[in-house]
C-alpha cells in the first residue's frame, strides 16, 4: 500500500521528526506534514512537503502516517483529540507511532485504531539527531506484522537496522530499557568527570583513557568533549530522557524489578529539570552533578563552621 507508493504522512516536526521527514523527502517519498506549531512545517514545505492542517487531514490524505511526538500525553492527544487521527483512520490506513512512550499508551492507541479497522505498529528508535539526519536510526517495531513489512522501504531510509519485536508494547519496553541504561551511563560519566576535575585530574585525559578501554562507547566519545566545554546544545532534550527514566522505573515497578541505579539517575535528571535545564541536551545533567558537589562542599564547610565533623 502506501509505502510502496512512497507516500507518507508525518505528524510532529521536533528535533527528530524534522530530520526524519526531511530524510524521507530526500529519498523520494511524497510527505504530508503536520506539527502542532504549524510554522515549523515551513522548512519542510520548502523542501517539497505538503501540509495537512490537522492530524485528521493528514490521515485522510495518506494511506500511511508516521508520528514522532514528545511523550505519552502528546501521542494520545494527537490520536484522540478533536481533529485527531481517529476521526479519519479506517480500513486500509496505517498508523506508525515512533515516539518514545510506555506500553500502556501504545496499547490504547493500538486498540482505538484497530477497532476502526485501521492498522498500527509502534516503532520507537535508538539514535539521536545526527543518526536521524543520516538515516542511521535503530528501529524497534512491534504490532501488526503486515504493516511492519509495508513500512520497510521507509524504515530502510530512516534506519540502519529494524527489529520486529512481536506484539504491541514490546517496542516501547525495549526502548525504555535501552534509554534507562543510557541515562544511568550518562550519570556515571558526569560523576566521573566531576570527580576527575575536583581531584585535580585533566578531564580530557579521563576521556582519552576511557576511550581506549573496555567501557569505550560512542556516547562517551561524542558527549564527553562537549560536556567539558559546558556545551549542551540539544540533540536529545533532557526533559525527554527524564520522561524515559520515569517510564522505565514504572515498568520496573510493574515487574517488581529493583533498579536503584536508575532511580538515582532519575533523581539527577529531575534535579537538572528543576534547575531549568530540561530543554538542553540530556548531558546537561552534568550541571546538576556539579551543583550537588558544590552544595555538599558548602554544606561541609558550614558544618565545620558549626563544629560538625565531616565524613
Ligand atoms: N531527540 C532525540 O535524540 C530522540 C528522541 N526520541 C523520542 O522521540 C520523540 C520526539 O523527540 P524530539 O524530536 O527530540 O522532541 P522535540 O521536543 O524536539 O519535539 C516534540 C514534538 O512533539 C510535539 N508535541 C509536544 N506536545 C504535543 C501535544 N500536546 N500535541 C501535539 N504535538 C505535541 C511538538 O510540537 P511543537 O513543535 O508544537 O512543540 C514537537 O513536534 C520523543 O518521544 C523522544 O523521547 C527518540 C530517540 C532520540
Ligand atoms: O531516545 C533517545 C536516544 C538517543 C540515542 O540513542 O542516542
Amino acid at each position: 500500500m502506501a509505502m510502496e507508493e512512497k507516500e507518507v504522512g508525518f505528524l510532529g516536526l521536533g528535533i527528530m521528526g524534522k530530520a526524519m521527514a526531511t530524510n524521507l523527502l530526500r529519498n523520494g517519498f511524497k510527505v504530508t506534514v503536520w506539527n502542532r506549531t504549524l510554522s515549523k512545517c515551513d522548512e519542510l514545505v520548502e523542501n517539497g512537503a505538503s501540509i495537512g492542517e490537522t492530524p485528521a487531514a493528514v490521515i485522510k490524505k495518506c494511506k500511511c502516517t508516521i508520528a514522532m511526538l514528545s511523550d505519552p500525553k502528546a501521542a494520545l492527544s494527537v490520536v484522540f483529540d478533536k481533529e485527531g487521527v481517529l476521526e479519519q483512520i479506517c480500513s486500509g490506513k496505517g498508523y506508525i507511532d515512533m515516539s518514545t512512550v510506555d506500553a500502556d499508551t501504545s496499547s490504547k492507541i493500538n486498540e482505538a485504531i484497530t477497532s476502526r479497522g485501521g492498522h498500527f505498529i509502534e516503532a520507537p528508535v535508538s539514535g539521536s539527531k545526527k543518526p536521524a539526519e543520516d538515516g542511521q536510526l535503530v528501529i524497534l517495531a512491534a504490532g501488526e506484522k503486515a504493516l511492519y513489512e509495508e513500512a520497510i522501504p521507509a524504515f530502510n531510509v530512516l534506519g540502519k537496522r529494524s527489529f520486529y519485536l512481536g506484539q504491541v508494547g514490546n517496542g516501547a519496553k525495549m526502548k525504555l530499557v535501552v534509554n534507562m541504561i543510557m541515562g544511568s551511563m550518562m550519570n556515571a560519566l558526569s560523576e566521573g568527570l566531576a570527580l576527575a576535575s575536583t581531584s585535580g585530574l585533566d578531564p580530557q585525559n579521563l576521556l582519552d583513557v576511557l576511550d581506549l578501554g573496555a567501557i569505550a562507547n560512542p556516547m562517551f566519545k561524542m558527549k564527553g568533549p562537549t560536556m567539558i566545554q559546558n556545551n549542551y546544545s540539544p540533540a536529545f532534550p533532557l526533559k525527554h530522557q527524564q520522561k524515559d527514566m520515569r517510564l522505565a522505573l514504572a515498568l520496573g515497578d510493574e515487574n517488581a524489578v529493583s533498579m536503584p541505579v536508575a532511580a538515582a539517575a532519575n533523581e539527577a535528571f529531575k534535579k537538572a529539570r528543576s534547575m531549568g535545564l530540561g530543554d538542553l541536551d540530556f548531558s546537561a545533567v552534568f550541571e546538576a552533578t556539579k551543583i550537588c558537589y558544590f552544595e555538599s562542599l558548602v554544606g561541609f564547610q558550614e558544618g565545620q563552621e558549626h563544629g560538625i565533623r565531616g565524613p
